[in-house]
């Protein structure tokens, strides 16, 4: 063959996989999102790889458009990975489609490349905006203190002492915090009332707070402060203050730095609110007793491009976000402790009203606390479920699937938390060992003749880089801090040789995505009063595979169980000492940290101890009927929260991210 014949095959073959990738996009966009693409042309183009959500800046993708005609319209929506351009003319989008699909550019903050596919779009998403109001009582006062103040303000925090804190605070990525008036303990969220520290509130904070005063931000003179300093990339998870610490008014000086913080109704409505530099955050009522408020660890916030759009609430579909890299903020927050019992308007969230039942969605700040938790409610459940949990999981998860028959012949594939290894023998060409926290899991797995050994996802005993890919299904979820979740990330990386995938699933919090239900939400009422279906396998496709939970697991009367077993063992289970919400099954999360029911049938592979754990009747019959309830732990992700997770490691590129049946999920390449 000639030099022009190889070049034409050559440039073929290049064609050939250009719209093998275009097509692929298309389908993407239809699955995951709902977004029809046309082969005819229009004067809308969606721009897979293109978006916010992998690292793609405003800017960047305006510059790329605008050389092929006038841009009328470009949208980009928070942690999505594709966008949408509005050409003047069809011709104009036309020429965009040529000269961009396929166009590889670097992102702007680093050297990685993407690549862009372009397609068609009827219509495109703009049409039906509407502005985010703010959470009611939530205000937001601009300039609240000057630059020299700011400035002074900043210079008289003492980090110095208590280096040795600090500095394991700095190691684990966490904020680094400093508290007034009283101490507040990460431990029960609260604060020792008989207990004030020395000294008071900083001298520098007193014509402030009588200005707060004077204007009506609060009733009461703050006598608690606590001063938090983020780091880009780090953040602090969405809570309530607790309500019987506080009284209502609390407010928050940003310093330092802009950043954008996440506010969230218990019916899963979000408002993201841009708090400039300087400003005041003012939390009073609703704002401050029902919705969480949180940052969310992460380098780069999503925020309006056009300028006196950059204060307040962050409209979702707007057409003008881009990314914003975060600076050091500090920030003032002041607080009047609560003498006497919160008698707010809100029970459902208030642990004045509920006793010690729940200090909301509450956060295990110290390790101990966490892995004391994860042991109870984590491990243990696993061990004695195990045998029941197995018989409901054998369909393997077709994208999951995918992942594993994609790789290379020979590769060499962990599974961590590999449970009853129905991913180990997917793809007899690859190498596959599994390791998971219970033993009576792996054992599964050796009956089935997997490799498999007992091992926790913290730490593999697997050397570094040894890894071509990775799978970690269903398990980070299981982990109870964010530092936790990172670590277990950190992990996966850490086993993955340069160029080596890992594949995460996590549980999501948003069950409806896309007007959408999840299968495990669909299930909620076909699956009423359907025992036979306790213990049988569920073909994918039919109603899921009950990854989370079995469709017995839909269960009203699960406050009810744990009531009985209190009263009957006269031992109130360590469920109630958590306060974590009990989450009932097939519904929607109402808190990102929930207890799981599920009701085990069948028994356990040890019966004895599960009777013992459960203070059951030892007769067979009886325990088959009674069903005994365990909780599992989870934290279900927010949208975007694990690619914030996995943007803060250097290590990796999160290489594809969506969203698949009620899960959150991730390829990452590691660098
Ligand atoms: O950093 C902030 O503005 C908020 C801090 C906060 O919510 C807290 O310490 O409870
Ligand atoms: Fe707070
Ligand atoms: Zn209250």
């Amino acid at each position: 063959m000639d030099n022009s014949g190889q070049n034409n095959l050559k440039r073929n073959k290049i064609e050939k996989k250009l719209l093998r990738k275009q097509i692929k996009a298309r389908n993407t966009l239809m699955r995951h999102e709902g977004i029809e693409c046309v082969s005819h042309s229009t004067q809308n183009l969606v721009i897979a790889n293109g978006g916010l959500g992998n690292g793609v800046n405003r800017h960047q993708l305006l510059k790329v458009a605008e050389e092929c005609g006038l841009v009328e319209a470009l949208l980009m929506l928070p942690n999505k990975p594709y966008s949408f351009v509005k050409y003047g003319t069809t011709e104009e989008a036309k020429k965009a489609y040529d000269a961009l699909n396929g166009k590889e550019i670097t992102l702007d903050d680093s050297d990685q490349n993407v690549t862009l596919y372009v397609n068609f779009v009827e219509k495109v998403l703009w049409e039906d905006i509407m502005p985010v109001s703010l959470p009611p009582g939530l205000m937001l006062v601009e300039e609240f203190v000057s630059p020299e103040e700011e400035q002074k303000m900043l210079e008289s925090i003492d980090w110095t002492e208590d280096e040795v804190i600090q500095n394991v605070q700095k190691s684990l990525k966490h904020r680094r915090v400093k508290h007034f008036g009283y101490k507040f303990r990460y431990d029960n969220n609260n604060v020792d009332k008989d207990k004030p520290l020395p000294g008071g509130l900083p001298k520098i904070c007193s014509t402030l707070l009588d200005k707060c005063l004077k204007e009506g931000y609060i009733k009461h003179k703050s006598d608690q402060l606590t001063i938090n300093q983020y780091e880009p990339g780090q953040g602090i998870p969405p809570h309530i203050d607790t309500h019987s610490a506080f009284e209502d008014e609390i407010i928050s000086l940003s310093l330092g730095a802009e950043i954008v913080m996440d506010f969230k109704h218990p019916d899963g409505r979000t408002v993201a609110v841009m708090l400039p530099r300087r400003s005041l955050l003012v939390m009073a009522g609703e704002s401050r007793y029902l919705w969480t408020h949180g940052i969310t660890p992460r380098k780069f916030d999503i925020v309006h491009a056009s300028e006196g759009q950059k204060v307040g609430s962050i409209t979702p579909d707007v057409g003008d976000l881009t990314l914003n890299r975060r600076g050091t903020r500090t920030s003032f927050t002041f607080r009047k402790v609560r003498r006497s019992p919160c008698s707010c308007s809100y029970p459902s969230v208030c642990d004045s009203q509920q006793g010690s039942q729940r200090e909301a969605s509450s956060f295990q700040d110290s390790e101990t606390e966490a892995s004391k938790l994860e042991e109870e409610y984590v491990h243990k459940v696993y061990e004695e479920i195990a045998t029941h949990f197995s018989s409901t999981r054998h369909s393997p998860w077709p994208k999951i699937v995918e992942f594993l028959r994609t790789l290379p012949k020979g590769s060499i594939v962990a599974d961590i938390g590999c449970g009853n290894g129905k991913y180990l023998g997917i793809n007899k060409d690859l190498y596959m060992i599994g390791c998971d926290r219970s033993q009576n899991l792996v054992d599964i797995c050796g009956e089935k003749k997997f490799q498999a050994f007992v091992c926790d996802a913290l730490s593999v005993p697997v050397r570094n880089s040894s890894c071509d890919a990775c799978i970690s299904i269903a398990v980070i979820h299981h982990f109870s801090t964010a530092e936790r979740r990172l670590a277990a990330v950190c992990e996966l990386a850490r086993l993955l040789r340069p160029g080596g995938k890992a594949l995460i699933y996590v549980w999501a919090m948003e069950q409806e995505y896309n007007k959408q239900k999840s299968k495990y939400l669909k299930e909620k009422r076909a699956s009423k009063g359907k025992e036979e279906r306790l213990n049988t396998d569920v073909a994918w496709g039919l109603f899921g595979d009950q990854m989370h939970d079995n469709a017995s697991q839909d269960s009203e009367c699960s406050d009810r169980v744990l009531r009985d077993s209190k009263d009957k063992d006269g031992n109130a289970k360590q469920v109630m000492k958590t306060k974590l919400p009990v989450h009932t099954n097939r519904t929607s999360f109402h808190s990102q940290d929930v207890l799981v029911p599920w009701h085990l049938k069948g028994g356990t592979k040890k019966k004895e101890e599960c009777n013992k754990a459960q203070q059951l009747p030892t007769d067979s019959k009886e325990l088959r009927e009674f069903s005994p309830v365990f909780h599992r732990y989870y934290h279900v992700f927010c949208e975007g929260e694990l690619e914030a997770a996995c943007k803060t490691l250097d290590c990796i590129r999160i290489r594809e991210s969506y969203y698949d049946q009620g899960n959150w999920c991730v390829v990452l390449e590691k660098q």
